[in-house]
Order: structure tokens, then C-alpha cells, then sequence
């Protein structure tokens, strides 16, 4: 996957960063290669990631404090786990230029959008967003340029957001080659907890399971695990601070799809239990013709190539 061209005019003029792992890195890094911002200026409360940050050169300058990274900024986007956008909305809103755009990319955003706006002050624009798109990998290493090409990027804009704000942040995430999508943060909450949130669930759930039979097995589990199970352990590798502050943040979104999920899975036992094969054949023909589906629309190659392709 290539990028286009750098810009002749940076569309924006101080892009901050706070947070330099995988999502963070890979927006300086899209952002660098494109020319889309005048300065590139990037901070993380860990000072081994800072450092990391400044010899992969990631940004103009990698900032000391928050306060340092958010002065002068037009656009600053929080890129750290969704638990700690309230405290650093709270270190950076003294310093925050009135008529900046604060936004955020967590995979969570009712209760950031709460965070962002229990801390920053008015004149600021809380624009909250996430781009539906990453790997299991985490920390500066981790991201690459292209991550957001032809990527989902959703937009939450609270009510009476300004539409000139608004438009300029979805302009930079197009320019990063992901599609905009605006919606609610409750539409966004209830949406993510079943193609995400749920799933990545199942995945540590079942890769638990797996290893607490192990015990029993003597490492059968892992010496015959086959395709479906391998693809659960790359998701179930995903980083524990980040997976721990999505459920904790959506709970209630991620309760109710968990609530259906278990009656359809107590079916499909049931269907299991007295024979039904056509249950369970007609179910598998309408999940693959979703699969097949997706596909099409271009949303997932056929063999999934997460983390593999970095340029
Ligand atoms: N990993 C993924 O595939 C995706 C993650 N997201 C969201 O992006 C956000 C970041 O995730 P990743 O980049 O994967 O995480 P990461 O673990 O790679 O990077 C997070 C960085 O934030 C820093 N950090 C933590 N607390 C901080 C604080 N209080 N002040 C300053 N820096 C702090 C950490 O030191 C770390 O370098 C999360 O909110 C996550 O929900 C969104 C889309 C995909
Ligand atoms: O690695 C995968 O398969 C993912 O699902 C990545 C991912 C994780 C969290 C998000 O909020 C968005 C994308």
C-alpha cells in the first residue's frame, strides 16, 4: 500500500501527539511522510518512549511536558490508553491555545468525550475520534505510515461542534488516507462493542480456556492449535492496559451485545445437543456470505496481513 504525495501546503500548522505508541507513532510517521503539518511535535508520560521517539526522529520536537507539547498547537490528538484521557485532558487545558481542536483515538467514546469536556475549557473544540484500524502491537516500534489507508476513521463531535473545526480534523484524517465517518458516541459505543470490543472478548476468553486446559492436555493445545485458534491468540496478544480500559469504559454497550451473544451461542449448543444440522448449516451460509461480503467492500484482504505491512 503506497501513500500519496506530500502536500505543497501543510493543512496544519503545530500537530501534537501525546502518546507515541502504535496509533500515535503512526499518525507523526503518516503525517511526516505526507507534509501535513508545519511542526510535528510529540510527548509520552515515559521518558524510555520519548527517547525511543527521538532517535526513530517521529516528530520536530518531542516535548518534556505536556504543557511544552500543547503550546501553540492547532491540533492535538491524545493517543494514550482510553483511563488516562481524563488526566492528561487535565495537564494540558491550562496550556491549550483557545481555537485549538483537541481530539483523541480511543477505541472508546462516551467516556472520553466526558473526560475531554470535564477538563478542557470552552473556547477549546473537544472533536473525539478513533480510527477504527491497528494490530495487536504495541509502543513507537510498532506503528507504520500507512496504517489508516483505506481505513474507517469515526468522528463523535458533540452537539453544536464547530463545523469549520470539525471539518479541518476530518480533513487531516483523509489526508492520512482513512474514510471519515461522524456519528454519535453513544452509536459509535454500541457499534464498536460488537465488532470489536465483544470479539476481542471471545478471543481472550477462549485463548484462557485453552491454556487453563493445557494442564490437562500437557501443551496439546498449543502443538495442534490450527488456523481458527492461532488467529484468536493474535488478537488475545493485544495490550492488556488498552483492552482493560475499553471494557471498563464501555460497559454497558459491551454487557448488552454480551447478553445476545450468550443467548445465540446457548442455541447453537442446543442445536449442537439434539442434531439440528440445519440450524447450524444455515447459520454457517449466511456468516459466510458476511464474510465474502467484507471482502468486497475492500474493508479486509483474504489473508490477514495485520502488522506485517509497515512502510
Ligand atoms: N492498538 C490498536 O490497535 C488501536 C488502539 N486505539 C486506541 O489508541 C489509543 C492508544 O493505543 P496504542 O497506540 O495501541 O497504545 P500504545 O500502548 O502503543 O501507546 C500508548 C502510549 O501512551 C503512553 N501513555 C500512557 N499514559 C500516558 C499519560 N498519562 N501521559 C502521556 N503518555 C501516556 C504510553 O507510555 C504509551 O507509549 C488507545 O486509547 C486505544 O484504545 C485505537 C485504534 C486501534
Ligand atoms: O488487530 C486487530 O485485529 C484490531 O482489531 C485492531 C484494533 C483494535 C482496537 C481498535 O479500536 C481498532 C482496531
Amino acid at each position: 500500500m503506497v501513500l500519496d504525495p506530500p502536500l505543497a501546503q501543510p493543512l496544519v500548522g503545530r500537530l501534537a501527539v501525546i502518546g507515541i505508541g502504535l496509533i500515535g507513532s503512526s499518525i507523526l510517521r503518516a503525517a511526516a511522510a505526507r507534509k501535513l503539518a508545519g511542526t510535528l511535535i510529540a510527548y509520552d508520560g515515559d521518558a524510555a518512549v520519548r527517547a525511543r521517539a527521538a532517535t526513530l526522529g517521529l516528530a520536530d520536537l518531542i516535548a518534556a511536558t505536556p504543557a511544552e507539547a500543547v503550546a501553540g498547537a492547532d491540533i492535538v490528538i491524545l493517543c494514550v490508553p482510553v483511563g488516562a484521557m481524563g488526566a492528561v485532558a487535565q495537564a494540558i487545558a491550562p496550556h491549550v491555545a483557545p481555537g485549538a481542536i483537541v481530539s483523541d483515538v480511543g477505541s472508546v467514546k462516551g467516556a472520553v468525550l466526558n473526560a475531554l469536556r470535564a477538563h478542557l475549557p470552552e473556547g477549546v473544540h473537544v472533536i473525539p475520534g478513533h480510527p477504527v484500524a491497528g494490530t495487536e502491537y504495541s509502543g513507537p516500534d510498532a506503528g507504520f505510515a500507512t496504517l489508516f489507508q483505506n481505513r474507517w476513521s469515526i468522528l463523535t463531535p458533540p452537539e453544536g461542534a464547530d463545523a469549520d473545526a470539525v471539518a479541518r480534523l476530518s480533513g487531516l484524517w483523509s489526508a492520512m488516507g482513512a474514510n471519515v465517518e461522524i456519528m454519535t458516541p453513544e452509536h459509535h459505543d454500541l457499534v464498536l462493542a460488537i465488532t470489536s470490543h465483544v470479539p476481542h472478548l471471545i478471543a481472550y476468553n477462549i485463548v484462557g480456556t485453552a491454556a487453563d486446559l493445557e494442564n490437562v492436555t500437557q501443551s496439546e493445545v498449543i502443538k495442534y492449535s490450527a488456523g481458527g485458534f492461532r488467529d484468536f491468540t493474535r488478537i488475545a496478544a493485544s495490550d492488556p492496559t488498552m483492552w482493560r480500559d475499553v471494557f471498563l469504559n464501555n460497559r454497558a454497550a459491551v454487557i448488552e451485545v454480551l447478553g445476545r451473544f450468550t443467548e445465540d451461542l446457548i442455541a447453537l449448543q442446543r442445536a449442537i445437543r439434539w442434531a439440528e444440522g440445519d440450524k447450524l448449516f444455515d447459520l454457517f451460509t449466511r456468516t459466510r456470505a458476511i464474510r465474502r461480503s467484507i471482502i468486497e467492500i475492500g474493508q479486509e484482504t483474504a489473508e490477514p496481513d495485520f502488522g506485517r505491512e509497515r512502510g
